[in-house]
């Protein structure tokens, strides 16, 4: 029987992607074996959880290990291990195609990517997983069987736009990737990778905790002159010492960034490493990590939990979503918890009254270390809260036993200052004899909140205020009443009283000048708003609107209706500045009853721009304007 040789093209993103790997200047093109054995070390995990739950299996678990083998002559590495292995469409989905180019992010980076430095970044930001193997070999041939199969799946390529796969027989269970090594050229980062003592190193630096063996065939030389016999031994090269096991003092930095690696498939450092242990009724041990920066699926709906579940340092799962919640969802590690049952299913978990008292040591320690960090470390505190704040600010909405912890910790802008955000005790610092509210809007950027109509009167006054543009923030701020005892307050909701009882008399006054014109306005615009009142937040601007402390803000409409919800429309008041020159006019001719139809347009001009100026949405932009445009050819 001829074997069928099928040859197949690769996605287009995948094609680019490998081409950027051939020409890759990376300089740390050695990575490439510790994704091959981080590969292999996951594939012997799963068959491991495979034959436990199916005893029909009928695979051989007993010695599961990884093997690693040069050859000098042929320039060739290989690196085999008998775990899962894949079937022949396993192969074709996982290896022929770019497992994470469903993000519209991938392919943008990878469009760009198109200098040395822009694919260095893009290599060290996604990780490449088995296609950096292409950075050292000019072919990469890999068989593999699954468990449980009779035949077997030969995939080969260059790299070079496509790959040929067929069948195999006599193939062992498992999976062997076989590189034809480029040659050894130093000056490109490329070493020797047929030397025995590079393998060790590499072996060593990034792999030496992995749990499985990870064996070499080394030569022995034995007995003296003319006696001397040369033989090849197996030698098993890493020390499979779990990390986590080890105290903090005996762990190198290096290390632990090669395990956090190893763990969140991420390539870059931890910022942050939390090694916990936990003694008594229910003992166990963990290894966390604040990675250094986000990963570009944070907010997306597939982002994973980083902790993986271990008992009795066997490796349970991947991703256990029980340990930690989803706000914490950046923390990589792991967790190896001594009383578990070793086959303790994700049912199980969310029942356990241990993991739910792991999972509120783990959240508490977490929050402690980034107050930590915001204490003693500002310039580690600051990368983590740029990178991870917004996704610690949904802890204020789902994690009510830590909301004062959160907001402690956390950071806003504010009008205080441009660059520097600010945190709420440093804001409660700052607040005016007599102040008891902190004050805050919510908007879609920075320039929007600082030139809305609300900020005039709390400019005027000094009053600081905080500029929340996060879509998070606008959830929150909705449902966290205070801090500290001081009340939030949106400024572009309610009533504003700055405390000028000096001033209450004129206004009086006023609120009866003006009596008229503010009913004739509500009646005018009676479909848009509720109210017409004077203001006494403006000081610059003729109108603005705000809504009552419950409407939904502007950003928080657009939102929801993004989303595809119904939004109610809902009725907001309408305020006016008596001191402003358009405002005194209008009333000035409404008294004198001048051509109503003008009023009525210049009242819709108003309310029209006072909505734009809050950043909302006109209802009907097009009237907007030509109501404009008329307006403005009149005067001209
Ligand atoms: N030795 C192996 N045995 C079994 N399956 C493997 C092996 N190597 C790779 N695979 C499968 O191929 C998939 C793709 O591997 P690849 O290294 O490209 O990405 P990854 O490991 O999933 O992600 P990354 O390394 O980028 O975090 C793996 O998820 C796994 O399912």
């Amino acid at each position: 029987m001829t074997a069928h040789v099928e040859e197949l093209q690769f996605q287009a993103e995948t094609r680019q992607l490998l081409d950027l790997m051939i020409h890759s200047v990376y300089s740390n093109k050695d990575s490439f074996l510790r994704e091959l054995v981080s590969n292999s070390s996951d594939a012997l995990d799963k068959l491991r959880i495979e034959a436990f739950r199916d005893k029909d299996l009928g695979v051989d678990t007993s010695d599961l290990h990884i093997d690693l083998e040069i050859d000098k002559d042929a320039r060739t590495l290989t690196v085999r291990d008998n775990g899962i292995g894949m079937s022949r469409d396993e192969v074709v989905d996982l290896i022929g195609t770019l497992a994470k180019s469903g993000t519209a992010e991938v392919r943008a980076k990878l469009k760009e990517a198109k200098d040395a430095a822009a694919s260095e970044e893009l290599i060290g930001q996604f990780g490449i997983g088995f296609y950096s193997t292409f950075m050292v070999a000019d072919t990469v041939t890999l068989v593999t069987r699954k468990a449980g199969e009779t035949t077997a799946t030969k995939w080969e390529s260059s790299g070079a736009g496509t790959y040929t796969i067929e069948e195999v027989e006599g193939a062992p269970q498992g999976t062997s990737v076989t590189l034809a090594l480029k040659p050894a050229d130093e000056e490109d980062h490329l070493h020797d990778y047929t030397s025995e003592w590079k393998i060790r190193e590499l072996v060593k630096r990034y792999s030496d905790f992995i749990a499985w063996p990870i064996r070499m065939q080394v030569e022995k030389t034995t007995g003296e002159g003319d006696e001397k016999t040369t033989t090849l031994e197996d030698e098993t090269i890493n020390s499979m010492k779990a990390l986590w096991t080890r105290s903090k003092d005996d762990v190198s930095d290096e290390e632990y960034t090669e395990f956090y690696r190893h763990v969140s498939h991420a390539w870059d450092e931890p910022l942050e490493v939390i090694p916990m242990k936990a003694e008594g009724t229910f003992e166990y041990q963990a290894l966390l990590f604040v990675p250094t920066r986000a990963p570009f699926d944070l907010f997306m709906r597939e982002s994973k939990i980083g902790i993986q579940l271990y008992v009795k340092r066997v490796f349970i799962m991947d991703d256990c979503e029980e340990l930690v919640p989803e706000y914490l969802r950046f923390v990589k590690g792991v967790v190896d918890a001594a009383d578990l049952s070793l086959n303790v299913s994700r049912e199980i978990l969310q029942q356990d009254r241990q993991i739910r008292a792991i999972r509120r040591r783990l959240t508490k320690k977490v929050l402690s270390t980034i107050s930590d960090l915001q204490a003693n470390e500002p310039e580690k505190y600051a990368t983590l809260w740029s990178e991870f704040g917004r996704a610690l600010k949904e802890g204020l909405l789902s994690d009510p036993d830590n909301v004062q912890t959160i907001l402690g910790l956390s950071s806003f802008a504010s009008t205080h200052s441009d660059e520097k955000p600010t945190t709420l005790a440093d804001y409660v610092s700052r607040m005016k004899d007599g102040q008891d509210t902190i004050y805050y809007m919510t908007g879609e950027t920075r320039q929007q909140v600082e030139n809305s109509p609300h900020m005039e009167a709390f400019a005027a006054k000094g009053l600081e205020v905080l500029i929340l543009t996060d879509p998070v923030d606008e959830m929150w701020t909705g449902s966290v009443p205070e801090f500290d005892g001081k009340a939030f307050r949106s400024i572009a909701k309610g009533a504003v009283d700055l405390g000028d009882d000096e001033k209450s008399e004129e206004q009086d006054a006023k609120k009866e000048q003006f009596a008229d014109l503010t009913s004739w306005m509500a009646e005018a615009l009676s479909d848009d708003v509720k109210e017409v009142r004077l203001s006494t937040r403006l000081t610059t601007s003729p109108a603005c609107i705000v809504g009552d402390d419950f409407s939904l803000s502007p950003t928080l409409e657009k939102m929801y209706r993004a989303s595809g919800q119904a939004v109610p429309k809902t009725k907001r008041i309408l305020e006016i500045n008596p001191d402003h020159a358009l405002i005194t006019a209008l009333e000035k001719a409404h008294a004198e009853k001048k051509d109503t139809e003008q009023l009525t347009e210049t009242a819709r001009l108003l309310y029209g721009t006072a909505l734009l100026a809050e950043g909302g949405e006109l209802e009907d932009p097009a009237s907007f304007a030509k109501l404009l445009a008329d307006r403005l050819t009149r005067t001209l």
